[in-house]
């Protein structure tokens, strides 16, 4: 099966072209590759190269790499490959490719296949977590900002900002026709277990059950909120009585007054918004089968 390199050189500030141009000369596989050359570009490689027969497609970049070239890869017989070369890299850790390229090139040459499930919203495919609330106004605010320091304290500064106008929301949430209404900080949905470069927002997730899950986090003082957010790196939050998890394939989330919607950390519009699973939509190398 012949593998194609789709090449995001900008992700991880940068480095995946160093990634890349060192890892090019250990691929002992029949390849071609592509360089993007600007946003949105990888997906029409990537579709190109379904077109043309290639059997792996290998994403070369961080999670936006990889949800661009799913967009051509869903409902497909191709595979999605990944070397993780982005700042975040949750996807990997979600679906067991190791984070170093070197040993994810040997699963581009010898690994199994794995089915796994996406989450899909209008024409849109996600890998990951995707939400509405707080979450997502502060990436927002993240993307937005000039960037004086390290990615955890932009996130802090930014959080601490957003927490000075932003409070909880009524929200109705409709999960396979059950209706359940909660005031809440934010509302996450994962196909995945992690978002924003290691946060597992969503432990309780597993990328090939066939379900999304959906996390609430509901109404607690802002203080508490301080205390419960640095819990999500260790997936501790799970046991704190404002975490609610629910589970099901579709789901609508309305917020009073409209909140910000996000897709893996990218603000992609507001509620209302609805999302569902696509039960084996992708393939995807792994060591895993
Ligand atoms: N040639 C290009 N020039 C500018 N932007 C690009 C180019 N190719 C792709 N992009 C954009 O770069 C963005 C970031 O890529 P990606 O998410 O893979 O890296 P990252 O942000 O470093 O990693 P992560 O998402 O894992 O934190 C993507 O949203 C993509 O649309």
């Amino acid at each position: 099966m012949k593998a194609f390199f789709v090449v995001n050189p900008t992700a991880g500030k940068k480095r995946a072209l160093t990634i890349w141009n060192r890892l090019k000369t250990l691929i002992d596989i029949p390849y071609e590759f592509a360089l993007t050359k600007s946003p949105g570009q990888a997906t029409e490689i990537a579709r190109e190269a379904v077109k043309a027969g290639y059997g792996k497609i290998v994403a070369v970049g961080g999670d936006g790499t990889v949800r661009e070239v799913v967009q051509a890869l869903s409902h497909s017989e191709a595979c999605l490959g990944v070397i993780p070369a982005g700042t975040g890299n949750d996807f990997i850790r979600s679906v067991g490719i190791p984070s170093e390229p070197k040993r994810a090139l040997e699963i581009i040459k010898n690994g199994n296949v794995r089915r796994i499930d996406l989450l899909r919203a209008g024409d849109n495919f996600f890998v990951n977590v995707v939400g509405a609330g707080l979450d997502a106004e502060v990436a927002d605010a993240v993307n937005k900002s000039v960037r004086f320091f390290n990615g955890t304290l932009t996130y802090l500064v930014q959080l601490m900002k957003v927490l000075t106008v932003y409070t909880t929301r009524d929200v109705t949430i409709e999960i396979d026709g059950k209706t359940v209404k909660r005031r809440a900080w934010l509302v996450s949905v994962g196909n995945a277990r992690y978002y924003g470069g290691g946060m597992m927002i969503c432990p309780d997730a597993l990328v090939d059950d066939g379900f999304l899950v959906v996390c609430i986090v509901n109404e607690i003082s802002k203080a508490e909120l301080l205390r419960f957010l640095p819990c999500v790196f260790s997936g501790k939050h799970k046991n704190h009585p404002a975490y609610e998890v629910l589970k099901g394939k579709k789901v609508k989330i309305k917020f009073a007054p409209p909140a910000k919607v996000h897709a893996d950390g990218d603000v992609i519009g507001v509620t209302p918004v609805e999302f569902s699973v696509e039960p084996g939509a992708l393939k995807v190398l792994t060591w895993k089968a």
